[in-house]
């Protein structure tokens, strides 16, 4: 049966099965004439780094492997597990080694971390990472406050990471960061995330995530520069990885996943900001990811009450309510 989320019959149905209401499902959707859309979209959960990474007060390095078992147990067969950058720089995940050791690695699911420079891939590889991604801008003040050396520099330390990766047989990630505005550099032309983009992808990255570190993309800006780096990159190497700060992420999710794109970045109840993107908010909640792409018809493999359960333990522990409005009104119906 079909019903329109907001009508009565729908929150009747929803109080009835307590908390285990999915997305209401459009099985008839006439998917060639309205859009085009992948049947199944790989969600890349980044909550444990990219939404931990910003947090003043200590989350200790249990609660982190404890957030990083219940995203896996939800469903999410990649979760970016934490960062082995300078303490000085992101005190937070200071703890990079213990939290990889501690993670009971799952066959099938992958776990990356951010390395920014040898050093970092080194440690990475001392506490059994088996994926690293290399993050780059397309801003070169960004990449300038974010990891101190221009475009170029980075992309030059990256060759060797990349080359290092190769050699060990891992999996690499290639993140370009600013893909539609800078905080200091404002619109960031889509020629240069498309530079970028090529560069780290003709090092052998297999998957470019682009980031609107800011949030500040609408479709229309999303479209452009999609356009652009899809002239060197496939769609199916490029995920996309949007900030909710304008509120525009789940649509610009939509208008790439018509784009041809079906792996999508997001973290459970929205969790994240940018330590050097001043008033950029969390990324896309998952749950709301979650929802928008089961009431369209497309698998993902999560499960929503289990993600859910994920996004109350992080919050109660961080003291915050949820930052997901698909969890916060599923939880309000069964209470
Ligand atoms: C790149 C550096 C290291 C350069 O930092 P630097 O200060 O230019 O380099 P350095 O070589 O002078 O090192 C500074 C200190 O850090 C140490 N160090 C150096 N490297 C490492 C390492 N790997 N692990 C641990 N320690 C390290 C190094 O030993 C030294 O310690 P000291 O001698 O002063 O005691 C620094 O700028 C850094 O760590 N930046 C990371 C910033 C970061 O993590 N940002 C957030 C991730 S990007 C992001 O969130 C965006 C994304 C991906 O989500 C997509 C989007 O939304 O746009």
């Amino acid at each position: 049966m079909v019903f329109h989320a907001n009508s009565h019959a729908w929150h009747q149905q929803c109080r009835q099965a307590d908390s285990s209401c999915d997305a209401v499902e459009l099985r008839d959707l006439p998917r060639k004439v309205m859009w085009d859309l992948p049947s199944f979209v790989k969600i890349v959960e980044v909550g444990p780094r990219d939404g931990l990474q910003n947090e003043k007060g200590n989350v200790p390095t249990s609660v982190k492997i404890q957030l990083i078992h219940k995203l896996v147990a939800a469903g999410l067969s990649v979760v970016e597990a934490t960062s082995f950058v300078s303490p000085k720089w992101v005190p937070q995940l200071a703890d990079a080694k213990e939290v990889l050791k501690g993670i009971q690695q799952m066959p099938n699911v992958r776990y990356p971390v951010l390395t920014p420079n040898l050093r970092g891939f080194e440690a990475a590889v001392a506490a059994g990472a088996k994926e690293i991604a290399v993050f780059a801008s397309a801003s070169e003040s960004f990449s300038k406050s974010n990891i101190n050396c221009t475009i170029d520099e980075s992309l030059v330390r990256y060759r060797d990471v990349t080359a290092a990766a190769k050699k060990h047989g891992l999996l690499i990630r290639g993140y370009v960061s600013c893909v539609i505005g800078c905080p200091v550099e404002g619109a960031i032309d889509p020629s240069k995330v498309a530079y970028v983009a090529k560069e780290l992808y003709n090092m052998g990255c297999s998957e470019i995530s682009l980031g609107d570190t800011i949030g500040v993309g609408t479709p229309g800006s999303v479209v452009a520069m999609l356009e652009a780096v899809m002239s060197f990159v496939p769609a199916d190497k490029i995920a996309v990885h949007f900030h909710d700060t304008y509120g525009q992420a789940l649509a610009n999710i939509l208008v790439s996943l018509q784009m041809g794109i079906s792996i999508v970045d997001s973290s459970v109840s929205g969790l994240g900001g940018c330590p050097y993107a001043k008033g950029a908010t969390g990324n896309v909640a998952t749950e709301d990811v979650v929802y928008m792409l089961h009431g369209l018809g497309i698998e993902t493999n999560v499960d929503l009450n289990k993600l859910m359960e994920a996004g109350d333990y992080i919050s109660k522990h961080l003291g915050r309510p949820l930052g997901s409005k698909t969890a916060a009104a599923l939880r309000k119906l069964t209470t």
